[in-house]
């Protein structure tokens, strides 16, 4: 495979082609049949000379396949003119195999696969910096969370990773989240926010982000930006059209790729949507990652609210403390006649907060301006700034950063 390197280099379809052969030549030693007859390449694509790729693998051999994973990628990543290479394990695609959403909401159809692989890589140069961000940087409430695993490692140059979460699907997580990132960024922060929201990634079009991240060296993943917020999407890493079963291996795989293989640089504080519910995601992230701590958001309505409890027994139990309940589409305010409406009820989560003992930091209104601004790529927040839409988002913000640099202000237990 040490061909003599082209003075130009090879069409991406005819990197592909190669890479295709090249991967003809990597073998599972478990049966000894190269990855392509046995029909395990799914996704291959080539663009500008960096390959991605996903191999079927059975879940239950996703950790003993790891080897397996790197050969292909190493075997890819050889042949020349190639810039780099990017594979990930995904699940048998087989017919009825399909699992449920690990959380309430129903999975959806063309559920994204990351593309970058190689765990072992090391982080970026650029989040390993060794001056300490500002501000936040004292914000890790580690006093308030003595039983943690020694599991969660801290995030080089991430001064705070706040889960930002709910019970139930529906209720305006992903819509809070990119608002309040805009609006922390607007109060001089470096904000990042990770998509982990596999069953629906929609920080893309709600940040107006598209195309796909690059990787110039083949390894790390760069993030895009927007509105001052630097954001990745595990929606942006899946081959193109492409329906994809995920499976709890394979999920925590392609979050660990997100945390760790994401060059987000320094950043004061790392937001991070997830999908609703209380399931593998979440997990892995309590898990892997050392959480400042999580923000959960609900709608007032009681079953909205019973989910959030769910939500909220889940941190505890992972140690993460609940930086503090938001109660979205709170109320409705009627255009035409100024008269306030509470569709779905009102107070529900500021009570909810108050008899678990968890901060309230504030309520959104269901407003169409906030609908239409999201799904035009830019918050509302960023689009009509001084509207008591983006105001209320802005107070939610302030509590919230004033919560994470002082997370002893949270009552006990949070
Ligand atoms: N305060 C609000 N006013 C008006 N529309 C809203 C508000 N919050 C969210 N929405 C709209 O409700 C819909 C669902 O919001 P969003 O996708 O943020 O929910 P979610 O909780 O992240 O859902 P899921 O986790 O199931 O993907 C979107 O169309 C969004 O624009």
């Amino acid at each position: 495979m040490s061909a003599d390197r082209p003075e130009s280099r090879p069409d991406d379809a005819a990197l592909r082609e190669a890479a295709l052969q090249a991967l003809s030549r990597v073998a599972d030693p478990a049966d000894g049949t190269d990855l392509v007859s046995a029909g395990r390449v799914q996704g291959l694509s080539v663009r500008d000379a960096v390959a991605r790729f996903a191999i079927e693998a059975d879940p239950a051999r996703a950790a003993a396949l790891e080897p397996l994973r790197r050969a292909a990628e190493e075997a890819v990543r050889a042949v020349p003119g190639m810039a780099g290479a990017l594979a990930v394990l995904t699940a048998h695609a087989e017919p009825g195999a399909a699992r449920p959403a690990p959380s309430a909401a129903a999975p959806r159809p063309a559920a994204p696969r990351p593309a970058a692989p190689d765990p072992a890589a090391s982080r970026p140069a650029a989040a390993s910096a060794s001056a300490p961000p500002p501000d936040l940087r004292g914000a890790r409430p580690d006093a308030r969370a003595p039983a943690q695993a020694p599991g969660p490692a801290p995030m080089p140059g991430v001064g705070a990773v706040v889960a930002v979460a709910s019970g139930k699907g529906g209720v305006g997580k992903s819509t809070v989240a990119a608002n309040l990132a805009v609006a922390l960024a607007a109060r001089g922060l470096r904000v990042g926010l990770l998509d982990a929201d596999v069953y629906g990634p929609s920080q893309p079009r709600m940040l107006g982000v598209s195309g796909r991240p690059s990787s110039p060296d083949g390894k790390t993943i760069l993030p895009l930006r927007n509105h001052g917020v630097t954001m990745m999407s595990i929606g942006l890493m899946t081959p193109e059209d492409q329906a994809v079963i995920w499976r709890g291996p394979m999920l925590m795989g392609a979050l660990q790729q997100m945390l760790g293989q994401v060059a987000w640089g320094r950043l004061d504080v790392l937001l991070v949507d997830l999908p609703p519910g209380t399931g593998d995601v979440q997990m892995t992230l309590c898990q892997k990652v050392r959480v400042a701590g999580a923000v959960i958001v609900s709608t007032p309505q009681d079953i909205a609210l019973i989910d959030a409890r769910k939500g909220i027994d889940m941190f505890r139990r992972m140690q993460v403390p609940i930086l503090g309940v938001i109660e979205n589409m709170a109320a409705f305010v009627c255009d035409g006649c100024g008269k306030v409406h509470h569709p779905f009820g009102h107070g529900g989560a500021r009570a909810e907060a108050e008899k678990l003992g968890a901060p309230f930091l504030g309520e959104i209104p269901l407003d169409l301006a906030i609908r239409t601004a999201a799904d035009g790529g830019a918050p509302i927040v960023v689009q009509a700034p001084e509207s008591p839409q983006a105001r209320a988002f802005a107070n939610v913000a302030a509590a919230l950063a004033d919560a994470l640099r002082d997370p002893a202000g949270a009552p006990e237990g949070a």
